[in-house]
Order: structure tokens, then sequence, then C-alpha cells
């Protein structure tokens, strides 16, 4: 009998045997092949999963923009209940995140440790945020490859064979300089020239490929540049529109390396991670898609220089482009069309680029002054 038969009727069997009434959340289990390494000599007990609970149990790998005690995290704990929501990565969690919940070192490509994770702690969502921006990831390409790709595939694999709900964001850097540029529709064609937006193009398309193949209920959203307050830059093409307020807070002064009439897509991180939040709780009859652009707003540095000077005019912004970032910008969409998301599951944005910078400035300026006080 094939494999996957046999699992399914041992299934059955089992919850007849438990008497079990409540519908088991299984994997929607088709004709398939597993590939060897995900049936294990316990595998009759892997196509049955606990039954829906209450609530997620969310897995984290990767902290985001250093928010992991961000709305994602802090409204995922309030909804889910603080044990709920495991936050993990391979660096030392800031103290705010480590007394926030739990928190456990996971590196991504270590399969055996991540499956381990996931059933030791009855996971039933995983959110992948690890992963090497564009700047960083051409400065090592190996490495990103084996983050963005290999882990990915770890991460595909072990949410296939436990039944997860998986989000993993790709982002505008999943376009190239032959896709439309203005607006950028979630269709179309996709050729990025950076070892990031091939990483995430194959993010996409292996994700979708798991959830037609084995029922995987993959989500995926096109962040644009995302902006938060509290954490450095993580090595994008995007960064600058991040170290302007900590510069122009800390010195009045900010250089720029992106020429100033470079648009790119750009969203406030609360409106990011509401998003994720509800693109993940969204019914699944509710998605015609399972990769959707997500769009608030578009700016050139000179704009949001222009803007955050409304609010302290002795700012003095100069450019330096940095020619690797100024090409990948290049490539990258001007605007994006998300107006499959905001059919689809009532995606909205809320903030533009003048509340941007209000809170923006608000956030790091009370923050500055709180440890010049210290
Ligand atoms: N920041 C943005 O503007 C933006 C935009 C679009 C998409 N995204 C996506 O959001 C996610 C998070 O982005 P970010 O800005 O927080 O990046 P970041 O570089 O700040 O964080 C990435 C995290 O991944 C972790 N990591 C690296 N290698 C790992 C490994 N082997 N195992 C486990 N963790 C590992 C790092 O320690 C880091 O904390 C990424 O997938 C990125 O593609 C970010
Ligand atoms: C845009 C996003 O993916 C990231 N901030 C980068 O620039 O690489």
């Amino acid at each position: 009998m094939p494999v996957i038969r046999a699992l399914s009727t041992v299934a059955k069997q089992a919850l007849q045997g438990f008497g079990c009434e409540c519908q088991p959340f299984t994997i929607a289990v088709r004709s398939i092949s597993f590939s060897p390494r995900q049936v294990t000599s316990d595998a009759s007990f892997h196509s049955v999963s606990f039954s829906e609970t209450a609530h997620p149990k969310v897995l984290i790998t990767g902290k985001f923009l250093g928010q992991t005690f961000s709305l994602d995290v802090v409204s995922c704990r309030k909804q889910f209940g603080n044990n709920n929501v495991i936050l993990s990565d391979i660096r030392k969690p800031p103290s705010h995140v480590f007394h926030s919940g739990p928190f456990i070192y996971s590196d991504i490509l270590d399969y055996k440790n991540l499956r381990e994770i996931v059933v030791n702690n009855r996971i039933t969502w995983l959110i992948h945020y690890s992963a090497l921006l564009s700047a960083v990831g051409e400065a090592n390409v190996s490495l990103a490859r084996s983050v963005n790709i290999t882990g990915l595939h770890n991460i595909l694999d072990i949410a296939a064979e436990h039944g997860l709900r998986l989000f993993v964001p790709s982002t505008i850097g999943a376009f190239g300089p032959t896709s439309p540029r203005n607006p950028t529709p979630d269709l179309c064609v996709q050729r990025p020239r950076t070892i990031y937006g091939v990483s995430k193009v194959h993010a996409e398309l292996m994700g979708e490929y798991y959830h037609h193949r084995y029922g995987l209920d993959f989500r995926c959203l096109r962040y644009p540049g995302i902006i938060s307050a509290d954490s450095q830059p993580g090595g994008g093409t995007t960064d600058y529109a991040v170290q302007i307020f900590h510069d122009a807070i800390k010195t009045g002064k900010f250089e720029c390396n992106l020429k100033p009439d470079t648009r790119l897509p750009m969203m406030y991180i609360d409106d990011c991670l509401r998003a994720t939040l509800e693109v993940m709780e969204a019914p699944a009859e509710s998605l015609s898609m399972r990769t959707y652009n997500i769009n608030a707003m578009s700016f050139t540095p000179e704009e949001l220089a222009t803007e955050v000077q409304k609010h302290m005019p002795d700012v003095q912004v100069t450019y330096k482009v940095d020619h690797v970032r100024q090409a990948i910008a290049d490539s990258w969409p001007q605007n994006f069309d998300d107006s499959n998301a905001r059919k689809d599951w009532g995606w909205k944005h809320d903030y533009d680029l003048p509340e941007l910078v209000q809170t923006m400035l608000n956030f790091i300026g009370s923050d500055s002054r709180v440890a010049r006080v210290n």
C-alpha cells in the first residue's frame, strides 16, 4: 500500500480509536511521495497533527527589524497567550525581547534542531523572517544563498511535514529591471539582479509549489522597504529611510547613499506587521493568491528629507551615492499595485509619509531624550 494511503488510514483509525469528534487539523494529504527525510519511523503520527487548539502556537525565526518586541509579537502574545509565541534567532536578543516571553536559539540551517523545536512546542504557525537582505547579500553571496535558500527548504519541509501555517515575507526586491516599475502588479516578469531577490522569488515559487503539491498553508507578502524606529537597519538598500531619523536627531546631519530622486515603495513597521497578522488570519477561501504585494507609500530621499525638515528645519542632508545600492534601487519597483490584497482580505494601510515622519521623530526623539537624561 502506498505510504501516503497508509498514513491516512492509520490517521483515521487513530482518530476513531480516540472517539475524537473534533475535526482534526490534518494536512490536506494528497497522493504524494514525501522525500525520504520527511518520513521517519514514527511518520504515522506526522499526518495527524493535534486538533485545532483555541489559538495558534507561533514560532518566529529571525528578529524583525529588531522589532521582535513589535506589534507582531505584542499583539500575537496578547491574542494567543504570552507563552504561545516563541521567538528564535542565532543572535542574542536585546534584554526587552529576552524578558518579554519565550526566546530560543535556532539556526534555520540546523534542520534537526528546527524540527525538534516545532515538535516539542507543538508549533502550528511559523513566521519565517531569517534572511540576508539585498546589500549584505551581495557582499556574501554564498551565505545569502545558504540562509535564504537552503534555510528556506528546511522551513518548507518542516512546515509541510507538520501541517503548519507558514508565512514567508518577500520583497520589492523580488522584481528586477525588466519588471514594470510604475506600478508593479502582483503577476509580472520577475528577473531580479540580486541573490536576495532571486532567493525571494525562489521562496515565492517554492511556497506556492508546496501549497499546490502538498497542501501547505503557505502565505507570503511582498513587503516594501520597512521603516521602524527602534532598530538599526539590517543591510538593505532602503536602509537610508531608517538611518535619516537616527542621524537627524543625533547629529543634525544625514548623508544619503541613494540619489535624491530614487523613488521606492516604503511602509511603516506597524502597517507591515498588522498586514502580516491579517493575512495569516484570513480565511483560506478568501485568498485568490498565496503571494501578494502590499503597499503604503512611495517616496524619494528628497521628499523624505523635506518632510523631516518640516519638523527639524536645521537638518542638513547631503548625498554620497553607494553605487551598489543605487544599481539595486534602480532595478526595483517605484510603486506597488496591491489591489488584490485590498480586494481579497481587506488590506489597507494607516501610515502615509507625514504620519510616518511624525511617528518616527516622536519615537526616536523621546528615546534620545531618555538616553541623554540617563
Ligand atoms: N526590513 C525590510 O525593509 C524588509 C523588506 C522586505 C522584506 N523583509 C524581510 O523581512 C525579514 C526580516 O528582515 P529584517 O529587516 O528584520 O532583516 P535583519 O537582517 O534585521 O534580520 C534577519 C535576521 O535573520 C537572522 N539570521 C541570519 N542567519 C540566520 C540563520 N542561519 N538562522 C536563523 N536566523 C538567522 C539574523 O540574525 C537576523 O536577526 C527578511 O526575510 C526580509 O527579507 C524585510
Ligand atoms: C526592501 C527590503 O527587502 C530590504 N530593506 C532591502 O533593502 O534589502
